[in-house]
């Protein structure tokens, strides 16, 4: 179990961190997210032991993780980070970048493993490039190869897929997690994606300013965000004062796209565009002062009704 104690920490004079405190329970998967410049990678290096925090204390079991100020080398054999930097070495091949932290003493036994990691982020066929010819998705691929390749009890993640394209991140970001899920590895993975905020974590930490706003499952997160700005950080919302619907106070309530039902009465919208989504239509429609975005089966204009679910 990860335990992160009152955490505080600060670049120079500028506080980045404040009394960060949550735990982890082993073998979940926590998505940190937060928008730009909330602390989250400042975070990761904080538990990974690349920097000394200010106070507060981290706790992996009942190991204390220590900064530079106490332990010279980085990082303990139980985990593993993966930065936005990647960190490949760009004159060796893609399998000796992998089977970087694998002895040397078991080769046939290296080769496998490093075989099964190029298979698992589908990069067997670049094996032999070396990595300073890879784009920068094959080089993201390989750094988290490299980074599984000892099963590290605890990993790290900063923004693994982002440079995967779209249609690769889907898949690839499901074997990576499935594989953990399988062998137990806890996992806290930062990412701007809903999709992969939502798809992958057992518990959502949101952060802002330097402070964790809550803790969370993804789903509560989605379907009953406490704020705006955590309900943007997973998806689409719409802001509709109470007023508009009838209730007389000043409140704003928090309305998903597909949470609106198109009816044949109700409150009255009138639709400005309409757009194909793949998965039905994405309706711009004025109500009051307020333009709503609505997922709607069919492509629909002028005047409807909708109804909130
Ligand atoms: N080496 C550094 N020296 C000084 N300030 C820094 C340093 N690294 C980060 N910061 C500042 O600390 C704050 C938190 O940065 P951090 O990179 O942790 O945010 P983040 O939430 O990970 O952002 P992003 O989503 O863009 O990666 C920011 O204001 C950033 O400018």
């Amino acid at each position: 179990m990860l335990r992160v104690q009152s955490i505080s920490f600060s670049y120079e004079d500028k506080q980045v961190l404040s009394q960060i405190r949550f735990s982890v329970l082993k073998g979940q998967s926590i998505a940190l997210i937060g928008e730009s410049g909330s602390g989250k990678s400042t975070l990761l290096k904080l538990i990974y032991g690349l920097m000394d925090a200010d106070s507060g204390s981290i706790f992996w079991k009942d190991k204390q993780i220590l900064g530079p100020a106490y332990n010279l080398v980085p990082g303990m054999d139980f985990m593993k980070y993966l930065a936005q930097d990647f960190d490949l070495m760009p004159f060796v091949s893609v399998a000796e970048n992998v089977g970087r932290f694998l002895s040397n003493f078991y080769l046939k036994e290296k080769k496998q493993r490093v075989d099964e990691l190029l298979k698992l982020v589908d990069m067997t066929e670049f094996a032999h490039v070396k990595a300073q010819f890879l784009s920068g998705g094959q080089m993201q691929r390989t750094a988290l190869a490299r980074v599984l390749a000892l099963e590290p009890e605890l990993l790290l993640l900063d923004e693994p897929f982002s440079h995967i394209d779209h249609h690769q991140k889907s898949k690839l970001s499901q074997h990576v997690f499935q594989y953990c899920k399988s062998k137990g590895i806890t996992i806290i993975y930062t990412s701007h994606t809903p999709e992969e905020i939502l798809m992958f974590s057992d518990e959502v930490i949101v952060m802002k300013d330097g402070v964790i706003l809550t803790k969370e499952k993804p789903q509560h997160i989605y379907e009953l965000p406490s704020s705006e700005y955590i309900a943007r950080l997973t998806g689409e919302i719409n802001l509709i004062p109470v007023r508009y619907l009838g209730v007389q106070n000043d409140e704003i309530l928090l309305v998903r796209p597909h949470q609106f039902f198109i009816a044949n009465e109700g409150y009255q919208a009138k639709v400005i565009s309409c757009y194909y989504s793949g998965r039905g239509y994405v309706l711009k429609a004025q109500f009051h002062d307020v333009v709503l975005t609505i997922e709607s089966r069919e492509p629909l204009s002028g005047t409807i009704h909708f109804l909130i679910r």
